[in-house]
């Protein structure tokens, strides 16, 4: 019989039983949970491939879903306004900047200068030395015509005044400076006039450097304090415009640009109205070079010159030559002056040929003046040009 002790003490034990059973079970439960989890853990990631949802869209099916607002175009999106003060460069000054680059101008041009030098330096200057002479200038691409009256020149005063490795450098730097002619007026004409701004129209075959050449006086003008307007009127090439308005920017000038493709003379006229409206010192005006036929030619920069002449007259017309493409530079250089009244000529890449003869051809086939030389790509890499200074690079 159970006694009511017997049952109570059961009980408890029962109890007690009951509550080491379900203690068993969580500790059991608790220590498989982690193990699980740790495993899994140590389970390398690659061996865990993601599950791929198969599931491809079908025709007619939209890639995102869809929205009741439009996309936004590039056009929508407004910039932070930009403080243009904090972004504009100091260009160099124009003055002396030639000196900084005779050692450029000094390393391109060694072989004329210094092989000139050498071989008139001989102890014997005999037949075979004056046609080394002859050889060296028609090479630098001097032209035919003035090396033989440079050679004659030298020729009669070697004799006259004797040989001598000092004289002989005396005399070639003399006779180099006649040839490349100082007395020809250099001057920019850049100037504002009364009642207008000067006009600058840059022409040139495409990748002569016009762009480039516009960019950098536009920097030459800045560092004198004058106000400059910029014309984009190369319609052609879209990224010319850009570029263009690049290097304003940069000093803080206007760039006026019309459509891609749209008619240059039409911009022209613009840039020209704007530098008369913010009574400007100088517009320059680049234009488009890539016309194959001289009647293309000769329409396009004529209508670009008479529209700018209904307003204001044009000062300078500037001819950009690439000095490295020699004899087809100046055969470029010529149907450009026919087409054009060329008023002074600007030689890029002199830094890149040792074919700086180019100065004294060009200005002998065209009776224009070389004014400016561009001797590298870095911004202030474009100086006035002076005959002395030129042939002292020629010869250091
Ligand atoms: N080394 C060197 N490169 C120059 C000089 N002048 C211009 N260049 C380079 O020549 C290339 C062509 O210059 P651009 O100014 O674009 O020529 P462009 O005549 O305006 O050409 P288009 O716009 O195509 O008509 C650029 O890479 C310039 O950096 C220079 O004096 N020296």
């Amino acid at each position: 019989m159970l006694t009511p002790q017997l049952v109570t003490l059961l009980s408890d034990q029962a109890l007690i039983a009951i509550i080491v059973v379900i203690a068993a079970v969580l500790v059991a439960g608790t220590a498989g949970l982690v193990v699980s989890r740790r495993r899994r853990s140590q389970l390398p990631q690659a061996t865990q491939p993601a599950r791929l949802d198969t599931a491809e869209p079908t025709v007619g099916e939209d890639a995102e879903e869809p929205r009741d607002t439009p996309t936004r175009t590039l056009e929508d999106t407004e910039l932070p306004a930009e403080s243009p003060a904090a972004t504009i460069e100091k260009p160099e000054s124009a003055q002396g900047r030639l000196v900084r680059l005779r050692a450029r101008l000094a390393r391109s041009q060694g072989s004329l200068g210094k092989g000139l030098l050498a071989l008139l330096s001989r102890d014997k200057l005999d037949e075979e030395a004056w046609e080394d002479i002859e050889t060296t200038l028609i090479t630098a691409d001097v032209g035919v015509a003035p090396t033989q009256e440079l050679v004659e020149k030298l020729r009669t005063r070697m004799r006259v005044e004797g040989v001598g490795g000092a004289q002989a450098r005396d005399i070639l730097r003399e006779e180099l400076i006649a040839l490349v002619d100082p007395s020809l007026d250099r001057t920019l004409k850049v100037s504002r006039k009364e009642m207008q701004p000067a006009v600058v129209m840059v022409v040139g075959v495409n990748g002569t450097g016009k762009t480039t050449t516009v960019g950098k006086l536009a920097r030459v003008l800045v560092a004198e304090d004058k106000h400059v307007v910029l014309g984009a009127a190369d319609t052609f090439r879209a990224a010319a415009a850009d570029q263009l308005q690049t290097w304003g920017d940069r000093v803080g000038v206007r760039t006026v640009r019309g459509p891609e493709g749209g008619d240059p003379a039409s911009v022209a006229f613009d840039s020209v109205k704007q530098g008369i409206e913010e009574e400007a010192d100088a517009v320059l005006v680049d234009t488009a070079g890539r016309l194959h036929t001289k009647t293309g030619l000769m329409d396009e920069l004529g209508k670009v010159k008479r529209v700018i002449e209904k307003t204001a007259e044009v000062d300078e017309v500037l001819l950009v030559i690439d000095a490295t493409t020699g004899q087809n530079g100046l055969t470029q250089a010529r149907v450009f002056a026919e087409v054009i009244d060329v008023t002074g000529l600007v030689l890029t890449k002199l830094d890149g040929t040792a074919k700086g003869g180019i100065v004294i051809a060009v200005q002998r086939e065209l009776g224009v003046p070389v004014k400016l030389v561009g001797l590298g790509e870095g911004a202030d890499d474009m100086a006035p040009f002076d005959a002395e200074q030129f042939v002292d690079a020629l010869l250091d």
